[in-house]
């Protein structure tokens, strides 16, 4: 898992700069599905913020918290308690507490109204000053970087530069906060901080702490590969939309995190896909004869929303 692309072309008014980095992703999503960035640029300062506001969430009492239990909202926003995720079905629970917001502009003007869709207001801690603002800050710049790369897996599918751009307009962005404590050292049977799974968007951007390797990718021969942190860069994922529009041709890739290092660990992973009422089509470049079609057609906003039920079912109140 050491592959590493630099963003910093991304932007680059030339197209043959644009294109030679799009070919480097297509590598990337083909052969692996995961990969890191670096010039991604969201400062330092910004994530720093982002965490520290991570670590004074999670160390609220657990009734500050679980007023915010997002089974209790519309459309998953909000907290999430130890073993209440089991992304991994036959798990007994993941070992990790979480955040979740979605999509929420700057201004507060342009708010999507609740619905079966998967929009809805984000919910937020009473008596954390800045909480919200730091968490917001960090979440528009990932955000941003999002909609950067659309450009890019647009190019590296061979598709026109703005495939994309009339498919994300309401940015269906989920972003969580993440807190795995320390796994204990025997394993806990069927425990496990985050259970194997894919991600369910186009992709992820995900922050993960320095110095606390315990995220693993499975690799073509179903072996677990650690994804070490490397300090200075993001790691971007494919999920399952890409998966479904791509006909498989973009790996969404079996992923879980144990951690196992003693030490607490935040991670703080966006998924990004497109807008929720826009179908998952396969690409017609990438059905052939010898790969055809192998997903049925759904809505983003279907999918996403069944997945996410079936992974809170277990907890439910
Ligand atoms: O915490 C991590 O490093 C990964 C989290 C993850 O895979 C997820 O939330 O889908
Ligand atoms: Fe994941």
């Amino acid at each position: 898992m050491e592959s590493l692309r630099d963003l910093a072309s991304a932007t680059s008014g030339d197209p043959v700069v644009r294109r030679a980095l799009a070919a480097e992703i297509r590598s990337a999503c083909v052969d692996v599905g995961f990969f890191y960035v670096s010039n991604h640029g969201i400062s330092d300062d910004v994530i720093n913020k982002a965490v520290r506001a991570a670590e004074c969430f999670f160390a609220l009492p657990i009734d500050a918290k679980t007023k915010l239990d997002i089974h209790a909202t519309p459309n998953f926003k909000g907290y999430t308690a130890l073993l209440g995720e089991k992304t991994n079905p036959a798990s007994k629970g993941d070992l990790h507490e979480g955040f979740d917001i979605g999509w929420e502009p700057v201004c507060g003007a342009e708010i999507f109204a609740d619905g079966p869709s998967m929009y809805g207001s984000n919910v937020w801690p009473e008596n954390l000053p800045g909480f919200r603002e730091d968490v917001l800050a960090y979440y528009h710049a990932a955000v941003r970087l999002g909609l950067l790369l659309f450009p890019l897996f647009a190019l590296a599918l061979n598709l026109p530069e703005d495939f994309f751009a009339d498919k994300v307009t309401k940015p269906a962005a989920i972003m969580r906060l993440l807190h795995y404590p320390p796994q204990p050292p025997q394993l806990l049977e069927g425990i496990e901080g985050i259970g194997a799974h894919t991600d369910y968007e186009c992709f992820t951007i995900l922050w993960q702490q320095d110095n606390i390797p315990a995220l693993q990718v499975m690799n073509a021969n179903g072996k677990y590969i650690n994804a070490v942190p490397i300090p200075g860069t993001l790691v971007l994922n494919l999920g399952d939309q890409f998966a479904r529009w791509t006909n498989d041709v973009f790996k969404s890739t079996i992923h879980r995190v144990i951690n196992a290092t003693g030490k607490k660990r935040y991670s703080i992973p966006l998924f990004f896909g497109t807008d929720y009422d826009v179908k998952l089509e396969p690409i017609p470049s990438c059905v052939t004869p010898d790969s055809p079609v192998r997903y049925e057609v759904v809505t983003a906003g279907e999918y996403v929303k069944s997945r996410l039920e079936a992974t809170y079912a277990h907890s439910a109140m």
